[in-house]
């Protein structure tokens, strides 16, 4: 657990950070999200004291993070950001061992870690190991920089606008193998983002910040159906609901069982917003859902209106 109180960041008389008190629960992925500027990035930098707070303290599993020598402080805080900064003389597994956790194991020891931390990101360890940075892919590269952020095993993991970079179809492949990979890990995660889908996707909550203040935390759906103010309902837009839903499979809503005859029919793993865009093609309120080609069940689009 990561606690904020009272954080805050001036540069002159420019306050970046004001007042900023939080809690990201252990175990979980908070967003940080909201406009250019509003001081996203500032927030995580204190949390690793690659920017020291002008007032307010970070709690860390508890201990005051000024206890701590940053060095020791940062050995178990991965930190991820766009521009992943791979060494471009070393090749992927080199980069990848290059935390200071491996650095005392045995070769053969390292290896094997390596391979399994390229695994894990979704990179085939024979084909990658011995690969230079700039024979990569962006999304390639920037999953090099998540293997080597988890090399140490770090309980909290920082992440500073990762997949941005990246084309759309990129972003949701590691957004998806992200995912996964916390589904695994339970690391506890900080994810500053300005984008709302990725914020709404990855985020079990969202803290939502404007010009350096909290404006509402929450799961997405108090943001989306609770917002705390006109500008976290303005931020998120009118279609708030409806990007929700692409963050979902058809599955996910669909009562099981045999489908119906005559209805239009959708693969599982089709989106559930793309889904409801079926259903309006075809002024269809309900469609049979199938998996691996066989009728799974039926979705029924009042199993979409979410509104908790
Ligand atoms: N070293 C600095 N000196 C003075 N002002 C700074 C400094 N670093 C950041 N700022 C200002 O603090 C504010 C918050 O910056 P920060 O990078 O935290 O925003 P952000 O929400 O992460 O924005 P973005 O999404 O554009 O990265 C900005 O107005 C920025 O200009």
């Amino acid at each position: 657990m990561i606690e904020l109180e009272h954080l805050e960041k001036h540069y002159g008389a420019q306050a970046v950070v004001q007042d900023l008190s939080l809690v990201f629960p252990a175990g979980q992925v908070t967003a940080l999200l909201g406009p250019s500027g509003c001081g996203k990035t500032t927030t995580l930098r204190m949390i690793n004291r690659l920017i020291e707070p002008t007032a307010g303290m970070v709690r860390l599993g508890g201990q005051d993070t000024r206890e701590l020598r940053p060095e020791v402080l940062r050995r178990g805080i991965g930190y991820v950001i766009q521009q992943i900064g791979l060494f471009p003389h070393l090749n992927v597994a080199q980069n990848v061992a290059t935390v200071p956790e491996l650095l005392g194991r045995s070769r053969q020891e390292t290896a094997r870690r390596v391979d399994e931390l390229l695994d894990l990101v979704g990179l085939d360890p024979d084909t990658f190991r011995h690969k230079r940075p700039a024979q990569l892919s962006g999304g390639q590269a920037q999953r090099v920089g998540v293997a080597r952020a988890l090399a140490a095993d770090p309980p909290v993991l920082l992440m500073d606008e990762p997949f941005g970079a990246l084309d759309p179809l990129a972003r949701e492949h590691l957004q998806q193998a992200f995912r996964e990979i916390q589904r695994r890990l339970h690391k506890t995660v900080v994810l500053v983002t300005h984008d709302i889908d990725e914020a709404l996707r990855l985020g079990d909550q969202i803290a939502l910040m404007n010009a350096g203040r909290l404006e509402q935390f929450g799961t997405p759906d108090d943001l989306i159906y609770r917002p705390a103010s006109s500008f976290v309902s303005a931020f998120l837009g009118e279609d708030a609901a409806l990007r929700q839903l692409a963050g979902f499979r058809a599955d996910d809503f669909m009562s099981p069982g045999e489908g119906i005859v005559g209805l239009p029919v959708v693969d599982a793993s089709l989106d559930a917003r793309s889904a409801l865009g079926v259903m309006l093609r075809e002024g269809s309120d309900r469609l049979t859902v199938l998996s691996e080609g066989r009728p799974a069940g039926v979705l029924h689009w009042s199993s979409l209106r979410r509104k908790p």
